[in-house]
């Protein structure tokens, strides 16, 4: 594990989200900063989309006639105050080290590790408000489950938070349901993390630096032109900064430190596309699988869901993410498999389409009755990943996922998946 060595100055985090998920991960960094002193500032600021709620019912806080329970407080303020997400993360016991912030702006204001992990679909309008107010040599985490489509292209969210803030950022997925490994019950994980060589420990990158007076280290113009290939293989350049020489540099030893528990292992590996990718197109075989469970049809049904769903996964990959993606971190990493039989077997999006074909309602409303706020990322993702396929004529190489979305339409039924999937109905 990491040690502070030479450095003199700590890593402050912070976690942009704190929804079931962004709680989770904001309790293990929270856990880590404070047994790693040398390395990370205690404190660890989550951003916290504020609203108005009060304590639930069902919350061991909750005593009927206190002003919690009856009169809704800000959310931020509840989180402060009980040490615990009462809407989002529910009964789970907080490090008093995390500190719940309302002001986007004064949350990453000093961090020099960004972890981002809120639903996918607001992560676009965040990071142009965070523009300018970030550390210009911060470096992120991306714990996002999804993929960035329109039209023209196919990205992975780690890739457009980086150009969006122009900082490296890498990828954080695996097996992990939320309230599980907050509940401290063991679960594995993989980070993708390849960061520009410039960060790494030796030798002392090179920087520009400007003529006379030899400036701090804060003052020093660190611009390097990165010369990057991007997860489709496409090299460019792009400016980066160079994080001061008196920070310990953000390598796999850090990350590893700062987000490995007891009860949460980590795989450090290097394939970004590969891991956001396993994460993001999971969603959708997840729905798949639910809804044969929906019909009652049993272990053998889903698990010809979660066959196919795999190999879309890897074809995908393959298609259009040229041969970056590797196949073993679908096969072998937590990233891949462990989190696709983990969702097909008890994640939310599993849940609600099994519910939604049980009572025969659509998904949205099963997520509207069930989560409390929690949002589902499959029907999106599935939605994108059709217009995205449509557009390429691609649909018939991809037809479970094609199928769901068509599903998710009303345009053909649960009970026509397996010929869906063998491409015999149209
Ligand atoms: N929950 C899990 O078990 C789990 C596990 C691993 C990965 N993930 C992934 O982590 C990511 C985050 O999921 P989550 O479970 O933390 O979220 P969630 O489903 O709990 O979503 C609710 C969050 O969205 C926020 N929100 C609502 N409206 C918003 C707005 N307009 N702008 C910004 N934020 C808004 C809410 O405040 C809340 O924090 C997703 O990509 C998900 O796929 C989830
Ligand atoms: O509950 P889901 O379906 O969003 O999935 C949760 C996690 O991604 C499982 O690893």
């Amino acid at each position: 594990m990491a040690t502070l060595g030479a450095y003199s100055k700590k890593h402050k985090v912070t976690v942009v989200g704190s929804g079931n998920w962004g709680s989770a991960i904001a309790k293990i960094v929270a856990e880590n900063t404070k047994e790693h002193p040398d390395l990370f500032e205690e404190e660890v600021q989550m951003w916290v989309f504020e609203e108005e709620t009060t304590v639930p019912k069902t919350s061991k806080h909750y005593h009927a006639g206190s002003k919690f329970s009856t009169q809704p407080h800000k959310l931020t303020k509840l989180i402060n105050h009980f040490h615990d997400n009462v809407k989002y993360l529910p009964d789970i016991a907080l490090p008093t080290n995390l500190i719940a912030n309302p002001s986007l702006q004064e949350s990453v204001h000093d961090s020099s590790i960004l972890i981002f992990n809120l639903p996918h679909q607001f992560i676009g309008g965040l990071c142009d408000q965070m523009k300018g107010h970030i550390l210009p040599y911060a470096r992120g985490i991306s714990c996002i489950k999804g993929v960035s489509v329109d039209s023209e292209d196919v990205r992975l969210f780690s890739e457009s938070i980086g150009d969006k803030l122009g900082i490296y950022c890498g990828a954080l997925s695996g097996a992990n349901i939320a309230n599980e490994v907050a509940q401290e019950k063991f679960s594995e994980t993989t980070i993708a993390y390849d960061p520009p060589p410039m960060d790494s420990r030796n030798p002392t990158p090179k920087a520009t630096t400007p003529q006379g007076p030899t400036p701090s280290s804060s003052q020093l113009d660190l611009s390097v032109i990165n010369e990057h290939k991007d997860s489709k293989g496409k090299t460019s350049k792009v400016k980066l900064i160079v994080p001061p020489s008196d920070l310990a540099p953000i390598d796999h030893d850090i990350i590893k430190t700062l987000f490995h528990r007891p009860y949460f292992h980590v795989q450090v590996v290097s394939d970004v596309a590969g891991v956001s990718l396993g994460g993001a197109l999971k969603n959708i075989v997840a729905i798949a699988t639910g809804f044969v469970a929906g019909l009652g049809w049993g272990d053998n049904a889903k698990a010809a869901v979660m066959r196919v769903g795999l190999l879309e996964m890897v074809k995908f990959g393959k298609m259009f993410f040229s041969n970056n993606v590797q196949t073993k971190t679908f096969t072998e990493e937590s990233a891949g498999v462990a989190d696709l039989i983990t969702s097909c077997s008890g994640g939310r999006n599993y849940r609600c389409a099994k519910m939604s074909v049980e009572r025969k309602v659509s998904i949205q409303e099963v997520e509207k009755e069930e989560l409390n706020g929690q949002m589902l990322q499959g029907t999106s993702t599935a939605g994108d990943v059709f217009h995205f396929l449509k557009a390429r004529g691609k649909e018939s190489e991809f037809p479970l996922f094609v199928g769901t979305y068509r599903i998710l339409q009303g345009e053909v039924s649960v009970e026509d998946l397996p010929d869906l999937m063998e491409g015999k109905k149209k």
